[in-house]
């Protein structure tokens, strides 16, 4: 079966993007096939996959995202925008400002002018600061909270010279976190309203040059930890600058946005058999 798929980026977290509104490519999303589809040698390469299906009674459709290694997770930031972006697309942009139900709740998305979109995320949950007893710590106190999937956070007086893959993979599979384990970010405080972030994906298991939930996880934390207002401007990996926006009562945040980029790189055909039979020309 041919399958016709658009490649994206969200700040360099990047995306396979497949229209699946007739729900005809489900029994073609297992995990297999997508890990196949995200390989960077064998395959489209991408951090994860995207699916466009029909709205179950929430919003204008409905988000599924799954990583590079085909698991499916709640929620994907970046993926977000990709997503709206897309659907939009898919229908010549009637729709203008869209929402989309995803396993962690409503995601609304808004068109800025500048080309960048706005998505409003679900209420972040389980903040916890220093999550971690005192003597077990990844250079620094560990901290944690859920902003559509889990994120823990590690300030450091610098991001540049971190091992990033041995710092993230102890939180990713650290036991405080299982059984479905988590992501890891690692931000330098640059002003108290600019940080630089890196951080390490559960399901990618490797660094990413953004992660929009995970960018948004620091921001919180950073906000709860110092009191530093909205918005919160974040320096990722890829070279691009993000923004965070939110409401604070203490601990409790509400109305938490984040602004990016969302751009088409590329779109084709790939032979979902893996044998791709060359036309004669
Ligand atoms: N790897 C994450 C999901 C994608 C998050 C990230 N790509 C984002 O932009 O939010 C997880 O399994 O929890």
């Amino acid at each position: 079966m041919l399958l016709h798929f658009y490649k994206m980026t969200g700040a360099g977290n990047d995306f396979v993007m497949v229209d699946n509104r007739d729900l005809s490519l489900t029994p073609h999303l297992d995990a297999e096939t997508i890990e196949a589809l995200c390989n960077r040698r064998f395959g489209i390469g991408a951090d994860g996959l995207l699916a466009v299906e029909p709205s179950r009674g929430q919003g204008d459709y409905r988000m599924r995202y799954y990583n590079a290694d085909g698991s499916e997770a709640d929620m994907c930031g970046n993926g977000a925008r990709c997503f709206a972006a897309f659907a939009s697309a898919l229908t010549d942009g009637d729709l203008g400002d869209i929402s989309f139900e995803t396993a962690a709740g409503l995601i609304r998305a808004r068109f800025e002018d500048d080309g960048n979109i706005t998505i409003s995320l679900t209420t972040p949950k389980d903040l916890q600061i220093n999550v971690l007893p005192a003597d077990d710590t990844v250079l620094a106190p560990v901290h944690f909270i859920n902003t559509g999937v889990p994120h823990a956070v590690v300030f450091l007086p610098s991001v540049e010279d971190l091992d990033i893959v041995e710092a993230g993979s102890y939180l990713r599979y650290h036991k405080a976190f299982s059984p479905a384990g988590t992501n890891a970010n690692f931000a330098a405080i640059l002003n108290p309203q600019h940080l630089q972030i890196r951080t390490y994906e559960r399901g990618i298991e490797d660094e990413t040059l953004a992660c929009g939930t995970g960018m948004t996880a620091t921001a919180l934390l950073h906000a709860a930890l110092t009191d530093a207002p909205s918005p919160i401007k974040l320096d990722v990996a890829g070279g691009d600058t993000l923004s965070i926006g939110f409401k604070r009562d203490g601990l409790n945040f509400t109305d938490v946005t984040l602004t990016g980029p969302a751009l088409f790189v590329f779109e084709g055909d790939i032979e979902l058999t893996g044998e791709i039979e060359l036309e004669q020309h």
